[in-house]
């Protein structure tokens, strides 16, 4: 059992989110330190055991060994507007640290399972499109909520409301869908598709380039079990990756910063200016974007931030549990690598 981490050397957080987003208000995580330097473990709580472990072979990839060598110094990135109204889209773009790119969430299902009506979606991506200025790129996610139907038939509106789409992500649920959307759109007007959910909760996320599914990658680094894992990826994949963050506080997105360094080429933002949704954040020097983009760092707690997110004793000893079920896991199948 050595690869349990030593609970001396573990601190939870908990922090509410400014805006409510993947239908949760706050997030919350362990943060573990090693010989170098400190990683995060935050699963979503809907993912179980056994899909946790890439989140914790990440962690430890950040605390025990570090991460390869960074290419670049610094990585422009997207604001990520949630499904908010016109005015609030407007201000985050406008408070988003200079940043060029915008994603922009669409395809939100309410409680009757009903989709939000193509005019919302449109008057978000006006509004985004008017605050970045006609020099600003836009893409939207879908987090794969659309049928193949629904998403050709909203992807030409919302191509003209942005001023032309960067990518649609995840406009569909699976690699089917993702080829369909791609083959269904007409030639001058298609709008180029990205892999998220498709390349990260699979079971074989190289189905999406057999399938020809799409254009682009997006690879989050704890969902696929660190940096060194994603390069790899990348490299076998052959398409461009887009970095995206798993909602972390700022010791999981410098695991994101590190891998968008470290890839050979970098074409597009990254989504990794999301510590602006965190009430607060672990450091005193959050990584938030200046000037569109993001230092290439190591985060390191400080008492004050941690003291800020701090989480009561519930969601301490639940944290703890998981981290020694999924530590427990990792170990019986081969070690913490
Ligand atoms: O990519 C971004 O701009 C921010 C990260 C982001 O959108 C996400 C983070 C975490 C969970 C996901 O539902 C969501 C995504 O689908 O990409
Ligand atoms: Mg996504």
């Amino acid at each position: 059992m050595g690869d349990v981490p030593d609970p001396r050397e573990t601190v939870v957080y908990r922090t509410r989110l400014t805006t409510r987003f993947r239908g949760i208000d706050a997030r919350d995580g362990v943060l573990l330190r090693g010989d170098a330097g400190w990683g995060e473990f935050s699963p979503f709580w809907d993912y179980d055991d056994a899909e946790s472990a890439a989140w914790l072979r990440a962690a430890r990839e950040a605390a025990d060994e570090g991460w390869p060598d960074a290419v670049r110094d610094r990585v422009p990135v997207n604001v990520t507007v949630p499904a908010v109204g016109p005015d609030r889209a407007r201000d985050l773009v406008a408070a988003s640290g200079g940043c060029r790119t915008a994603k922009v969430k669409v395809a939100q299902r309410g409680p009757d399972g009903s989709l939000e009506p193509l005019a919302v979606e449109v008057a978000r991506l006006e509004a985004v499109r008017d605050a970045l200025g006609p020099g600003g790129r836009v893409r939207v996610d879908a987090n794969g909520a659309w049928d193949v139907d629904e998403a050709l038939r909203r992807l030409p509106a919302l191509d003209r409301a942005a001023g032309g789409l960067e990518y649609v992500e995840q406009p569909c649920a699976d690699v089917v869908g993702l080829a369909a959307v791609r083959r269904g759109q007409r030639g001058d007007s298609a709008v180029p598709v990205a892999a998220d959910e498709s390349i990260r909760r699979a079971a074989d996320p190289l189905a999406v380039v057999r399938a020809d599914a799409a254009d682009v990658v997006v690879l989050k680094v704890q969902p696929l079990g660190g940096v060194r894992a994603c390069l790899d990826l990348a490299e076998q994949v052959g398409l461009p990756v887009v970095v995206s963050s798993a909602l972390e506080s700022s010791v999981g997105i410098a695991a994101g910063v590190a891998l968008a360094a470290a890839l050979p080429e970098l074409p597009y933002a990254c989504g990794l200016a999301t510590v602006n949704l965190f009430a607060a954040d672990v450091v005193d020097h959050p990584l938030v974007p200046r000037d569109g983009a993001l230092p290439v760092v190591r985060a390191v707690p400080s008492a004050a931030g941690l003291a800020a997110a701090a989480p009561d004793d519930d969601v301490d000893r639940r944290w703890r549990a998981r981290l020694d079920r999924v530590g427990a896991l990792l170990a019986s199948a081969g070690g913490a690598r």
